[in-house]
């Protein structure tokens, strides 16, 4: 896990209010400190961006990050919220096998807001797709009364054939990479007003999905692939969906950290169940052929099988009783 510290972008806090910028001032401040690539033949400025798509199919996708819903600003910065924004949107590409190329930016913010936050917000979302070698080619302010984050990411097959949710065939094997759980522990340290341990509270505040596995798995035969951003069992039923096939995880392949143990204890929750469903840490799950050679840094955590009477995705042969993972309208904790 990275250390995040406190961000310091190396340049002076922007004065005022976002009311005091105006719409224009505020466009202009949040698109001086983009960088760019060489795929960007047009960047922000103009009606519209224009992006190269050497493999003439554009991979896209978009996802909304809401204040409140999906962070706090007493428990992340600006900065953070920027990188985990940009995180979750180029972890879907990758999850296609893709390369990210670019991002667009929508932002609903309300007048008073110090001007510094979309700065901060906006350096995050730029450092976050640079990982990815990706740049920021767009986007949209409004006024508005909770702070909104939706982001669109392009991406490019560059000649392989995308990896779905549908592929998936009984005797593959399921494999996973990157972190599993920890963005759940640490949002379970962070509710109960703690602010430790490190690892767990920045990697709730700064998923790092493994973005050049997805194009990695798909060179080496990936069947189905998704990544983790609701939860494993809730995630691998969408594969086991549409691939029609049923999913059984082997629970001691998953791993448990010895720390993340410590923290279940203290918290009261058996630290499987975050493992099992917990979201946003944006692992990339997929299965693979049963004669494939696991790519470096996966590890195998169960087998594809035939669709049977039994749930479509089960822990050592048994349905997890628990919900599976985050369901925005569902009940409980999980809504
Ligand atoms: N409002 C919508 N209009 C059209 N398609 C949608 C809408 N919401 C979701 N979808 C589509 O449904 C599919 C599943 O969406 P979902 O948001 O669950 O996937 P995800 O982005 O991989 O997961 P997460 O949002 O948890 O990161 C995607 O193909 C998405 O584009
Ligand atoms: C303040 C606060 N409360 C709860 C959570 C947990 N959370 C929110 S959305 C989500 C799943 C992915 O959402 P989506 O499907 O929209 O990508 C999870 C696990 C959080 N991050 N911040
Ligand atoms: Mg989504
Ligand atoms: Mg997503
Ligand atoms: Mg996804």
């Amino acid at each position: 896990m990275q250390l995040s510290g406190d961000y310091n972008g190396g340049r002076a806090r922007t004065p005022g209010t976002v009311g005091e910028l105006g719409e224009f001032g505020l466009i202009r401040q949040l698109t001086s400190r983009l960088t760019t690539t060489p795929a960007v033949r047009i960047g922000p400025g103009d009606d519209a961006a224009v992006v190269a798509a050497p493999d003439r199919r554009v991979v896209a996708t978009t996802d909304i990050l809401l204040e409140g819903r999906h962070f706090r600003r007493d428990w992340s910065t600006a900065y953070d919220v920027g990188r985990k924004a940009a995180a979750e949107n180029l972890a879907d590409i990758a999850a296609m096998g893709a390369f990210p190329t670019a991002l667009l930016l929508g932002l609903v913010v309300p007048a008073e807001l110090p001007a510094n936050w979309p700065m901060e917000l906006m350096d995050g979302i730029r450092d976050e797709a640079q990982v990815a070698s990706a740049a920021v080619v767009g986007g949209d302010v409004v006024r508005g009364a909770t702070i909104t984050v939706s982001i669109t990411a392009l991406g490019d097959m560059r000649n392989r054939e995308p990896v779905t949710r549908f592929g998936a065939r009984p005797g593959d094997v399921v494999a996973f990479t990157g972190w599993l759980g920890w963005s759940a522990a640490g949002h379970a340290v962070l509710s109960r007003g703690f602010r430790s341990p490190r690892a767990f509270v920045e990697a709730h505040r700064r998923p790092e999905p493994p973005y050049h596995a997805g194009p990695a798995a798909a060179g080496l035969g990936a069947t189905a692939m998704t990544d983790v951003s609701d939860g494993l069992v809730a995630d691998l039923g969408h594969i086991a969906e549409a691939s029609k096939v049923r999913i059984d995880l082997r629970s001691a392949d998953l791993d448990v950290p010895a720390q993340m143990s410590d923290i279940g204890q203290a918290v009261g929750v058996d630290p499987l169940h975050w493992v099992l469903t917990g979201g946003e840490d944006h692992a990339l799950v997929a299965t693979f052929p049963p004669d494939a050679k696991l790519p470096a840094r996966w590890r195998k955590i169960g087998d594809v099988l035939a669709p049977s009477a039994q749930p479509q995705v089960t822990v050592d042969g048994a349905a997890w009783e628990k919900a599976g993972g985050w369901d925005h309208f569902g009940s409980g904790e999980e809504s």
